[in-house]
């Protein structure tokens, strides 16, 4: 049975605008260990609030140059998603991917980096949305993923693949 959403994604915005990066070279991805801020203790991608006045492709860039101290290049945005949550405000976040970068990925105030292969994901150490959407990622596949949670937990969720994103976004 599909059930039906709780949500009215039709006019559906949110309050907050974050971003998520992740490098993704040679069967390997970068994550981090954040160690502040929402979801602190969990694994992620390098990532945060967008900035007044800032770019979600700037955000992405300058969060993983901040967290890691390294500057990836030429990312690429594959997907949106779209939390509905039930105890802090919604977050529409844009998910960006990259193959390369230059500096030395490195422990900071805000993050541990951690390379993990691909086929070997820790997603009991994650957010629990993250299974559905980052396999599509992994393949290179542009998404859009919608979430409704209760607490951490995932609700109600949709994913559409191969979305075609705005040229330069
Ligand atoms: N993978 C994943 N990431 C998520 C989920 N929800 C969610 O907010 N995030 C990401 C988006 C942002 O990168 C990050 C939240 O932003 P943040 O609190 O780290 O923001 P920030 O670095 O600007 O920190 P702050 O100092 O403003 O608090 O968590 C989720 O369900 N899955």
């Amino acid at each position: 049975m599909i059930r039906p959403s709780p949500i009215d994604w039709s006019t559906w915005s949110a309050p907050v605008h974050a971003t998520l990066m992740f490098v993704v070279r040679e069967g390997r991805i970068l994550l981090i260990e954040k160690k502040r801020g929402l979801g602190a203790g969990k694994i992620n991608g390098p990532g945060g609030k967008i900035d007044p006045g800032e770019t979600p492709r700037e955000c992405a860039m300058r969060e993983t140059e901040e967290e890691l101290l390294i500057r990836v290049k030429d990312p690429v945005k594959l997907g949106e998603l779209h939390f509905a949550m039930s105890d802090v405000p919604d977050i529409l976040c844009h998910v960006y991917r990259a193959g390369d970068f230059d500096g030395v990925p490195t422990e900071t105030d805000e993050a541990v980096p951690l390379w993990f292969a691909t086929a070997d994901i820790p997603y009991h150490r994650m957010w629990s949305d993250d299974r559905y959407w980052l396999p599509v990622m992994l393949e290179g596949r542009t998404f859009l993923g919608r979430f409704a949670f209760t607490g951490d937990d995932v609700s109600w969720n949709q994913l559409v693949t191969d979305v075609e994103w705005p040229e330069g976004e």
